[in-house]
């Protein structure tokens, strides 16, 4: 486990289905030069199933995964001086787990509304993501509130990836607030 925050850059690029924590992580990833983690491809087969038949995941099929992206967190800090994460994370509780395996780790929230949310997935054809699962995306969101919540920058997921790109990177390592 990392334990010292000068020693590492991890971020965790978190929202709702389609909100463009992949597009994003993976620019955020590549500015850096740090390995890039995405959170989907760390989920369990019978929970990809269970998402493709439009049936929501709960806490304890989340559990496990949560366990395996703080691992891969921990070590990447240790290993690789950190990297980029894109990861649901969408209960307070979720982004704790993942604080308690990496400390210092810093979230990006790209907020996005629920219409644009749909339009954004329901256009992915050939994606395992149900689009009927949106909705659920959005009740179990918890926002994570900058007051609330330690190394949140919170983004509206409708600006170009540049811009939210160059935000994070020009964001001061303590930043804990809203950019609009
Ligand atoms: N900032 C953006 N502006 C406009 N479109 C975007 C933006 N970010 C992503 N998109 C588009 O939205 C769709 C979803 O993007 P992406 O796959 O990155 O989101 P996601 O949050 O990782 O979704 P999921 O978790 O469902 O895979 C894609 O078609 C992508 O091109
Ligand atoms: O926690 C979850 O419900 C999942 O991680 C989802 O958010 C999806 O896997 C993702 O958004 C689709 O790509």
């Amino acid at each position: 486990m990392t334990d010292s925050r000068s020693r590492h850059r991890s971020f965790v690029v978190m929202g709702v289905a389609g909100c463009g924590k992949s597009s994003l992580g993976a620019a955020l990833a590549a500015a850096l030069a740090l390995p890039l983690v995405e959170g989907d491809d760390h989920h369990s087969a019978e929970s990809r199933a269970k998402m493709s038949r439009g049936i929501a995941l709960d806490d304890a099929d989340r559990a496990g995964w949560l366990d395996r992206l703080g691992a891969e967190l921990a070590r990447h800090a240790a290993q690789d001086g950190g990297a980029v994460l894109s990861c649901s994370a969408l209960k307070r509780a979720y982004r704790d787990r993942l604080r308690a395996a990496c400390p210092g780790l810093r979230f990006v929230f790209l907020d996005l509304d629920r219409d644009e949310a749909l339009r954004r997935v329901a256009s992915r054809a050939s994606h395992f993501f149900s689009s009927s699962l949106v909705d659920s995306q959005f009740a179990t969101l918890e926002r994570p509130e900058a007051a609330a919540e330690p190394d949140v920058l919170t983004l509206p997921a409708t600006l170009p990836i540049e811009a939210l790109c160059a935000a994070v990177v020009t964001a001061p390592v303590s930043v804990a607030g809203v950019c609009r």
